[in-house]
């Protein structure tokens, strides 16, 4: 495409958007881009920046931090969680917002990548306090969403009763009824069947699959899930169902731990009465950092970002590592998990499920026409497992790892759309 030297690499990372930028480095390097074209793709296109005043319950005034990125939309219209964390920060968001490109890129859904976020913890706020700030937000970010511009979807602190308040906003100001405006709301409005679990079974088809490639029987396998929310806590049960025994699991709270399996459906039961984890009868406590160092076949950090980097990644023992969050392996890391030859399978691949089918969610709605649950799961495995099989024949055929072959395909589909609407500046 391009005849210029590969792109500068950066040398150390310091938070997700540095790792993000140096996942794209390399793979500009590998596809031999001009520094233009690297820079187009490493901005984002569009960001927003609100404040959200907040009434509390007790008559108090609050006053939160919002953003949306808007990373790329050369391919369709923007699309990404929002994200509910006392942590985001403007720089998170960019980050995740240009992963939620590649992922789109990567499976082939017709978007580009956005994240939204707010400085938040929805433990500590009531219902209608929660309710408000959603609506808020969303009266702030109106003018760069919609359903054919950027639409939201549940991600971390966030689930289908915000979609449902972020539609119902929208909707009041528009003036009419847009249920296309979110993904991930609740059936009842016009939601997907198989959305909730739709990136934790997505997660578990390439567990499968990187299992088998490296010659584990299921059955034969083990693991430990970081995060028991919207993701972890369906790994777990999946990977359950499919005969892996998941020997540990944990939450903010704590970690917990039996050699001999965790018993799935008690500790769900256990979790939803007590919202935690920690405790449960069933189990033996352990540090959750030690968690991560466990001698499994599979490791699935499905929490937050940058939990395995350059400090424990000699210390991972796991064969397998799958990354159910965004952004759970620093760049440092990475690279001390390739040489010690361990698998990792990125999470522009292994979390997509969500993706995914919230673009069978807004197929659906477009088309005013519903598919049964099985139809939603059965397409959704189909192009997980085509996702796999081809970032798993790039990697062979080009010796590159899972994430740079992933990288490489979803920024070359991304920088070839650009090229061919004639977008370069
Ligand atoms: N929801 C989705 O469809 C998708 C989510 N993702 C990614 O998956 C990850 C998890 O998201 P999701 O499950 O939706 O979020 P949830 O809010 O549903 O769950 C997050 C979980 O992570 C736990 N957690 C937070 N911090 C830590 C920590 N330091 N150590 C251990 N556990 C921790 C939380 O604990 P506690 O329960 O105690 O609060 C909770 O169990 C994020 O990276 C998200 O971006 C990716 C693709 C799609
Ligand atoms: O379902 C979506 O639109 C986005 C899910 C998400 O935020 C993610 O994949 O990280």
């Amino acid at each position: 495409m391009t005849t210029a030297p590969a792109a500068p690499v950066i040398a150390r990372t310091n938070g997700p958007l540095d790792d993000a930028l140096k996942q794209l480095a390399d793979a500009v390097g590998l596809l031999n881009y001009d520094e233009g074209l690297h820079h187009l793709l490493a901005k984002p296109r569009r960001e927003m920046a609100v404040s959200i005043p907040l009434r509390r319950d007790n008559g108090t005034i609050e006053v939160l931090s919002g953003y949306r990125v808007q990373h790329n939309f050369s391919r369709g219209p923007a699309k990404g969680g929002l994200r509910f964390s006392p942590d985001v920060s403007l720089d998170e968001v960019r980050a995740l917002a240009m992963w939620m490109t590649w992922k789109c890129a990567l499976l082939d859904v017709p978007y580009g990548g956005a994240k939204g976020g707010v400085t938040i913890d929805p433990a500590r706020y009531s219902s209608n306090e929660l309710s408000r700030v959603t609506r808020r937000y969303t009266n702030e970010i109106l003018p760069i969403i919609g359903p054919d511009v950027d639409i939201p979807a549940p991600d971390i602190g966030t689930d289908e009763q915000t979609m449902a308040w972020i539609m119902d906003a929208y909707s009041a100001n528009v003036g009419y009824t847009v249920p296309a405006v979110v993904t991930g709301k609740p059936v009842s409005l016009g939601g997907s069947l198989g959305r909730p679990s739709a990136t934790s079974r997505g997660v578990v088809h390439v567990a499968l699959a990187a299992l088998s490639y490296r010659g584990i029987a299921a059955s034969d396998a083990t693991a430990a899930v970081q995060g028991f929310g919207k993701v972890g806590a369906g790994s777990a049960q999946f990977l359950a169902e499919a005969g892996v025994r998941v020997v540990a699991v944990s939450d903010q709270y704590g970690a917990v731990h039996n050699e001999f399996g965790l018993d799935m459906p008690s500790l769900h039961a256990y979790v939803s009465n007590t919202g935690t984890v920690s405790g449960f009868a069933g189990a033996d406590p352990i540090d959750p950092n030690e968690l991560l160092t466990l001698d499994v076949d599979l490791l699935v950090p499905a929490a937050v970002e940058s939990v395995i980097d350059a400090t424990n990644a000699h210390r991972i023992q796991a064969t397998i590592v799958v990354e159910g969050a965004n952004g759970p392996t620093t760049a440092d890391a990475d690279e001390i998990l390739r040489e010690r030859g361990i698998l990792v399978v990125p999470d522009i691949l292994a979390n997509a499920g969500g993706v995914i089918v919230s673009y069978f969610e807004w197929v659906q709605g477009n088309q005013a026409y519903w598919w049964t649950a099985d139809e939603v799961d059965q397409r959704l495995a189909s192009r997980m497992k085509q996702g796999w099989t081809s970032v798993l024949d790039m990697a062979i055929r080009r010796d590159l790892t899972l994430r740079e072959a992933a990288t490489v395909t979803a920024v070359s589909r991304v920088a070839d759309a650009h090229l061919t609407r004639g977008l370069y500046p």
